[in-house]
């Protein structure tokens, strides 16, 4: 694969959006981008989310978060990422990685077998297997985590304004979804890299900005 492709994960609240906007600024600003651009490594920056990275997605997502009458089962619902995740990975990851697209993905995954997995309880195999389906093999050549504890999580997201449907869940749904990334994370330590989240925006972006300095140096060599 030709392009890079950065995923940011976490509980609700954690500061994905903020950070990955804070990254895409960042590397512009830098001159990364530009110094990737000028060797022909890199032709151009985007930035995308799950679900909703597709106008198909954009329906899917509408459907998977708002809130509804009739329970959306936990099947269902697992169904509807994957079919979400199978629309963005062949109609827009795999032709921007192949066009040398630098990707930042809020949510991959990660996140399916965070709150499917660990938070509804559905089973991990078949989860593996639906991924697998869905990307067809394609993983993160990075997740940054943003690691932060529940409680303060739910909080920062109600103030933020009204709750949507999986945010309404219970607080001990939302606490299994943090053990599920507490897991990933260890078992997947070169891929996954933890951010402590609990920090000040600034704090936090500094984290990542020393990790996106050393994994653009381990991928691209050192910037000239
Ligand atoms: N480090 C931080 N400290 C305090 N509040 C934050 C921090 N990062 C983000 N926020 C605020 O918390 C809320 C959720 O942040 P957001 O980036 O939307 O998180 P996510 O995309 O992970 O749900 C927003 O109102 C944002 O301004
Ligand atoms: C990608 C994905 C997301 N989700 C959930 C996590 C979030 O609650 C929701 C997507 O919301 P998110 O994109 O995090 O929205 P916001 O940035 O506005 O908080 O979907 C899953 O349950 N499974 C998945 O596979």
């Amino acid at each position: 694969m030709l392009g890079r492709f950065i995923v940011f994960e976490g509980v609700e609240g954690g500061g994905k959006t903020t950070q990955l906007e804070r990254s895409r600024q960042w590397l512009i600003n830098s001159g990364w981008l530009t110094f990737l651009q000028a060797k022909g490594w890199v032709q151009q920056l985007v930035i995308t989310r799950e679900p909703g990275g597709t106008d198909l997605g954009r329906g899917l997502r509408q459907l998977l978060l708002q809130s509804t009458q009739e329970p959306i089962q936990d099947r269902a619902e697992l169904l509807l990422y994957a079919a979400d995740r199978a629309q963005h990975v062949e109609g827009f990851l795999r032709p921007h990685l192949t066009q040398r697209s630098l990707i930042l993905c809020d949510r991959y995954t990660d996140s399916t077998i965070a709150y499917q997995g660990y938070g509804r309880g559905l089973d991990q195999t078949l989860i593996a297997q639906l991924n697998h389906i869905a990307t067809n093999g394609l993983q993160s050549d990075l997740t940054l985590w943003l690691d932060l504890d529940v409680k303060t999580g739910l909080t920062r997201t109600h103030q933020r304004g009204k709750a949507d449907r999986i945010e309404q869940a219970d607080f001990t749904f939302h606490q299994r979804v943090q053990q599920g990334f507490t897991a990933l994370a260890e078992a997947n330590p070169h891929r996954i890299a933890r951010i402590n989240a609990a920090q000040p925006e600034v704090a936090v972006f500094q984290e990542i900005q020393v990790i996106l300095s050393d994994r653009l140096t381990e991928w691209y060599g050192v910037r000239e």
